[in-house]
């Protein structure tokens, strides 16, 4: 049994990287050279042609780069019937819904899309949406890099969504606030009724707080990526993974479970 696995080892996952000169694609590529089980067999940035992916036999794609160019690389993956997880950021319902559609041509393709793939990211959203129904006061901090290009975030749009859907089902209403903008801006965007404020500075890689108040008590729920390291592990589980899961998988979450 043991002279049959080593003479048989499991193949390792062919995995191309689309962004991969990108501070995030870079990461990723160190991750998957470093993963015995994976093997880097394209590397893909803008001006390269898709087809790299494709003639290098790859069997899952990770894309990290533009909320531009983010579907037309899905939909080619898709199509080619390459898996794919995605990083990027820029998925509204709409789009979930057409990524979706092109999947259901294609029965046996897996594409895993999540906003946050730091593990402590995920915990902190399951964490404000379980909080969500007992504060009636409620905005999200979300602090970036400036070299970011999207506000706000993908986490905090998606954040935002759960703690809405939270209060919606509790039953509870806008949350009380009397102010008028003086300045257009100064509250903040709205997103599905909730605050989100978009801060960037320097030194800052990925940071967001979630702060929740009621009568003489409020509750701050703070996650902070301090490397991008931070989510190689997400990235990685999805990646083993999305060969086995057919169909759009929106999260990290039932990956975790
Ligand atoms: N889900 C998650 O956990 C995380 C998501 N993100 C998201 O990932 C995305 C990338 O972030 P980040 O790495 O910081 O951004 P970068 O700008 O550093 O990287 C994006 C890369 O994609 C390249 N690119 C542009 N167009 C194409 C194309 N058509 N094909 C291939 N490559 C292309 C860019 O090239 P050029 O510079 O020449 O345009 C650049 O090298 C963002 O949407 C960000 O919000 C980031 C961190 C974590
Ligand atoms: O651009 C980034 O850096 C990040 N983008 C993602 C987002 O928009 O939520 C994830 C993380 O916040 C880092």
């Amino acid at each position: 049994m043991t002279d049959e696995l080593e003479k048989n080892p499991a193949e390792p996952i062919r995995v191309g990287v689309l962004g991969a000169r990108g501070r995030m694609g870079m990461e990723v590529c160190k991750a998957v050279d470093a993963a015995a089980d994976l093997d880097l067999v394209a590397m893909v940035d803008q001006g390269d042609p898709l087809s790299t992916v494709a003639d290098a036999g790859a069997e899952v794609v990770v894309d990290f780069t533009t909320p531009d160019v983010v579907m037309d690389n899905l939909d080619w993956c898709v199509n080619q019937g390459v898996n794919a997880v995605v990083g990027t950021t820029g998925f509204t319902g709409d789009r979930l819904e057409r990524v979706r559609g092109w999947l259901a041509g294609k029965p046996g393709v897996g594409v895993v899309i999540a906003p946050n793939f730091g593990i402590g990211a995920v915990l902190m959203m399951q964490f404000a949406a379980k909080a969500a129904r007992h504060f009636e006061s409620v905005e999200i901090i979300e602090q970036h890099h400036p070299r970011k290009l999207d506000a706000p975030s993908g986490t905090a749009t998606h954040t935002a969504r759960l703690i809405a859907q939270a209060r919606a089902e509790a039953g509870l209403g806008p949350a009380p606030d009397a102010t008028k903008d003086e300045v257009p801006g100064a509250r903040g965007a709205e997103i599905d009724g909730i605050r989100v404020h978009a801060v960037r500075a320097a030194g800052l890689v990925a940071h967001q707080e979630v702060l929740f108040g009621t009568t003489g008590e409020t509750l701050t729920i703070r996650h902070d990526s301090l490397d991008r390291a931070s989510f190689m592990p997400g990235v990685l589980l999805a990646v083993r993974a999305v060969r086995n899961r057919p169909g759009l998988t929106v999260g990290l979450d039932p990956l975790l479970d």
